[in-house]
């Protein structure tokens, strides 16, 4: 077992009388974490909201853990009382558990977390006010027993308190905020104090219950057909666009999706085609109306695999193996529809916002406005009103990218994991460095609900976790975690505390079945969909030898065989997808003649060349840091012309597209073209909808395009994919290829891929154009096993940056003495070294791979102790079950 909890951090401690508290400050001008002494009328509880004073202020906090020591670096008649008890229960117990078990084992800061679960201002825009106790009952205070007494006050009332309660018996509804009593009242805040002792009066929280509307310029058609002959062709365009969105859209989103600018649309607004106007937005993703949708009937499949995930109660993992097009999406619909009947909400996991749209429309599609979409690229606004959505407790539907494995949905029902093998549901920084994997886990099993891991490729650690339970007995540790108590369902009583786990480290995920009573977590349970619906066949693959292509003479970056592909695809007035492993036009520039290459001046990484269109000015651009310069004529070292770019960027393919098939209307689909907000649906509606033949980019296009038109999918050459120097490059490269090959054949027509690569005999290549999932998984299995690499050995990443080279790699050294002695408990270290990337930004990197035994408790330096060997201008980054190394 990993420990790398600081001493002392047990937040859930019954301490005996907790006389201090932490809490959280978050308003403008200070967020962190500030210790308070409790008055000993107070009980708080992790997770309440209290009012402290805060510099000249009253603000709000919520209390993060009592302490029943005041902390040793302060004095304690430094600490200032907290003021009053806000609200209790507005976060449920269970979600302080999940952000501290987050904390602890990704070795960071409780803070940390809270930065990343909770939207920024969270206390701030809520309103504290003050009410009477018993509505208007004139001056009668609540007893213990919760019956009124009309007797007075112990002690006659101070004339603060008595003109707190006039006021306060003025109001038509007993309340006021707090703000307008304070303005009202002289000394109203001991008067307050006064009549919450005696039972008087109380505080609440109440979150704005009319969001201040945001407006935003919208533009909609009015003219309904352009017989304004003095229209140019480029207006009319932005019309029919106007008119296929159904007449209306918002001014970015029609300037982003036409390309044009505002003067352009005021032109069309001054010949009266169409009006932009300010229209109110509610903050939560702008949502287009869709058709609704009614469940299908489902396969055989699709039936057994929602019976059996309905015969579950509370906690259990699922994986659902469901090969590309096989409807995983239709079972998670109608796994969730009774739930919201129930009263339930559910969460589904995706990883990319790319992905969101189809997704997010067929969840809209079935659930109507009960569906919400949260991500990290929500504004702050938007972040907010939707976790207020949240909070009011009716049943929804979350979706959403890794941050929202925090969203406080009211009685979980369902988490739902789609595409759970992506690598982006693991945050690489900044800390917590967490898998929503493994925090969706602990989360399912705090709520007592399934999770349900959705995959055509599962990830290797699920494999291994759901397929091989039976044969081995029921394991205690969970998916990708490899950590304990993850699934364990034991009584309280008999459940380990934290003490007994650090005490016992190895009891809870050795993979031995453990003695009655103590009842371990269900079963993993594995479902399959092994065929596409409607028994579609899966499409063929033909893998294409590039070496021959060359040595035949063919000099193009397309092979023969998709060439006459794409031509075939453009008669029959089908679609394709067009693969490509990198972004950018190329990766690097370079002399021919002396091999120069150019590179980024901050950074130690190769510029990428960036040519936009032919008339474009070309650049140079760094993908770290995006310094960026103009491309030079010549070599800037040797002055040969012969200074050219390489590799095959969408760019570059998309201009070779240009050039041998000027017919082929390209789209271009990758990071640079769908930066901004919404840009990702604006090009799947235009490919969906005709607009072009040929939609061309970057891994992006593997996840969870649905499209029926989609005949061919070309990938231009696997070899980027299969040479990562990564221990994943293989599984990923699987997976990736996999996934790509299925957006096609999935109507009516079959599909077919053509797959282009240097290496034709690579055991991955074969694998995948044989869709043989299982083979490939025992093959890499044994691979990974003899070398401890995860699933059979767990990685701890320790990464340290600086600006001075010196200080980094010192702090480098230093923490590495300080683990020396881990390798008597089979911990292998590998490092300290220099990342691969030395320099990036200015900043020097260095690293520390620690690989750690499954099955052997293993105990590290706690993280603080670690830190104090730093310098304080090098920074430590611990991730913990890391997936990108480099
Ligand atoms: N029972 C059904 N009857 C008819 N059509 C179905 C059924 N189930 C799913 N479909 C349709 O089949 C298509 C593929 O389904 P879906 O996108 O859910 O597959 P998937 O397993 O998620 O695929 P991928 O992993 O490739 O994203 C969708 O267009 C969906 O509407
Ligand atoms: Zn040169
Ligand atoms: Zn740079």
């Amino acid at each position: 077992m990993f420990v790398l909890a600081e001493p002392g951090t047990d937040y859930f401690a019954d301490a005996p009388v907790a006389a201090w508290v932490e809490v959280l400050v978050d308003c403008p001008g200070a967020q962190g974490v500030f210790t308070y002494r409790l008055p000993p009328s107070l009980v708080v509880q992790p997770g309440d909201i209290l009012s402290v004073p805060f510099g000249m202020q009253q603000v709000g906090a919520i209390a993060i853990r009592c302490l029943a020591t005041p902390p040793t670096d302060l004095e304690p008649t430094q600490l200032k009382d907290v003021d009053t008890l806000l609200q209790t229960g507005f976060f449920s117990a269970t979600y302080w558990q999940l952000l501290t078990r987050v904390a602890d084992y990704y070795c960071t800061s409780l803070m940390q977390v809270v930065r990343v679960a909770l939207p920024p201002g969270l206390l701030t825009r809520s309103q504290r006010r003050v009410r009477l106790v018993d509505g208007k009952a004139n001056g009668k205070r609540q007893t213990a027993n919760g019956e009124t007494d009309a007797s007075p006050p112990s002690s006659p009332l101070s004339p603060a308190a008595q003109q707190l309660l006039t006021l306060l018996n003025a109001s038509k509804t007993g309340d006021y905020t707090w703000q307008y009593l304070q303005r009202q009242c002289q000394g109203a805040h001991q008067g307050l104090q006064e009549l919450v002792r005696n039972g008087w009066v109380e505080n609440y929280l109440e979150p704005p219950a009319t969001v201040r509307p945001k407006q935003r310029l919208a533009v909609t058609l009015v003219a309904s057909s352009p017989t304004d002959l003095t229209l140019t062709t480029r207006q009319q365009e932005i019309l029919a666009v106007l008119r296929r969105q159904g007449g209306e859209l918002w001014l970015a989103d029609l300037l982003q999706q036409c390309r044009t600018s505002s003067t352009t649309l005021k032109g069309l607004a001054q010949k009266g085609q169409v009006v932009i106007q300010p229209r109110e937005v509610l903050r939560r993703e702008h949502a287009p109306t869709i058709a609704a949708d009614v469940s299908k009937p489902l396969t055989p499949d699709q039936t057994a695999a929602l019976e059996q995930l309905q015969a579950l109660s509370g906690f259990a993992q699922v994986l659902l193996h469901g090969v590309t097009g096989s409807g995983k999406t239709e079972v998670y619909l109608q796994a969730i529809a009774p739930m919201l009947e129930n009263g339930q909400s559910a969460l589904v996991l995706v990883p990319e916002i790319g992905l969101t749209p189809q997704l997010t429309d067929r969840f809209r599609a079935r659930f109507g406005d009960r569906v919400c979409v949260y991500h990290s690229a929500l504004s702050d606004g938007e972040r907010y009103d939707t976790w207020r959505q949240m909070l009011n407790g009716d049943a929804q539907v979350v979706i959403g990218t890794r941050s929202a494995v925090f969203a406080p949905l009211p009685r979980l029902g369902l988490i739902v994991l789609d595409e759970e093998h992506d690598s982006s549901f693991k945050q690489d920084q900044p800390a917590p460095c967490y898998h929503a994997r493994t925090v969706a886990s602990w989360r399912a099993e705090l709520e007592d609900c399934p999770l349900l891991l959705g995959s055509a490729t599962p990830s290797l650690e699920s494999w291994v976790f759901c397929r091989s339970q039976k044969a081995e007995g029921r394991r205690e540790w969970g998916i990708g975690s490899g950590e304990s108590g993850v699934g364990s369902r034991e009584p309280e009583s008999s459940r380990p505390s934290l003490e007994e786990k650090l005490r016992e480290p190895n009891s809870n995920h050795s993979p031995t079945l453990r003695s009655s009573p103590v009842a371990l977590h269900p079963l993993p349970l594995f479902l399959s969909l092994p065929t596409r619906v409607h028994d579609r066949p899966l499409p063929s693959i033909d893998v294409v030898d590039m070496r021959r292509e060359l040595h035949e003479g063919n000099h193009s970056i397309f092979s023969r065989s998709l060439r006459a592909a794409l031509l075939t695809m453009k008669e029959r007035q089908q679609q394709g997808i067009l693969f490509i492993h990198r972004r950018g036009h190329s990766t690097f520039v370079s002399c021919r003649s002396c091999g120069y290459v150019v590179t980024c001046p901050n950074c130690d990484v190769s510029l990428a060349y960036h040519h936009v269109h032919s008339e474009a000015i070309p650049l140079l651009r760094c993908h770290y840091c995006n310094h960026t310069r103009l491309l030079p004529n010549d070599c800037p070292t040797c002055h040969s012309t012969y200074f050219k770019h390489f590799g095959s960027g969408t760019q570059r393919v998309a201009q070779a597209l240009a050039q041998e098939f000027p017919d082929l209307r390209v789209l271009r689909f990758d990071s640079d073209t769908t930066r901004t907000k919404g840009s990702h649906r604006a090009l799947l509606n235009q490919f969906a909808a005709g607009e072009a033949d040929l939609l061309v980019g970057t891994q992006m296009l593997a996840k969870g395009i649905d499209l029926p038109q989609v005949t061919l999918v070309g990938v231009v050459s696997a070899d980027g994919l299969l040479h990562m120097a990564d221990y994943r490059a293989s599984e990923r490269a699987f997976q990736t290829l996999t996934q790509v090959a299925g957006r096609c054949g999935r109507g009516d027509d079959p599909g077919r891929v053509i797959l282009q690569t240097y290496a034709p005999d690579h055991p991955v290549i074969q694998a995948v154009q044989q869709y043989a999932y299982e083979q490939f998984v025992a093959t890499e299995l044994g691979q990974r096993s003899q070398l401890n690499y995860p699933p059979y050995g767990r990685l701890v990443l320790l990464r340290f940056g600086s600006t001075s080279p010196i200080a980094v790699q010192q702090a480098a050294e230093r923490v590495a003495l300080a683990l020396a002695d881990l390798e008597a408990h089979g911990v292998e270290r590998l490092g300290p070294a220099p990342a691969v990337i030395l320099r990036v930004a200015r900043r020097y990197h260095w690293q520390i791979l620690l690989k750690l035994p499954l099955h052997t408790a293993v105990t590290l330096p706690d993280s603080t102790t670690l830190r104090a060997l730093c310098a304080s201008n090098v920074s430590l980054t611990i991730d913990v079950d890391p997936l990108n190394l480099f």
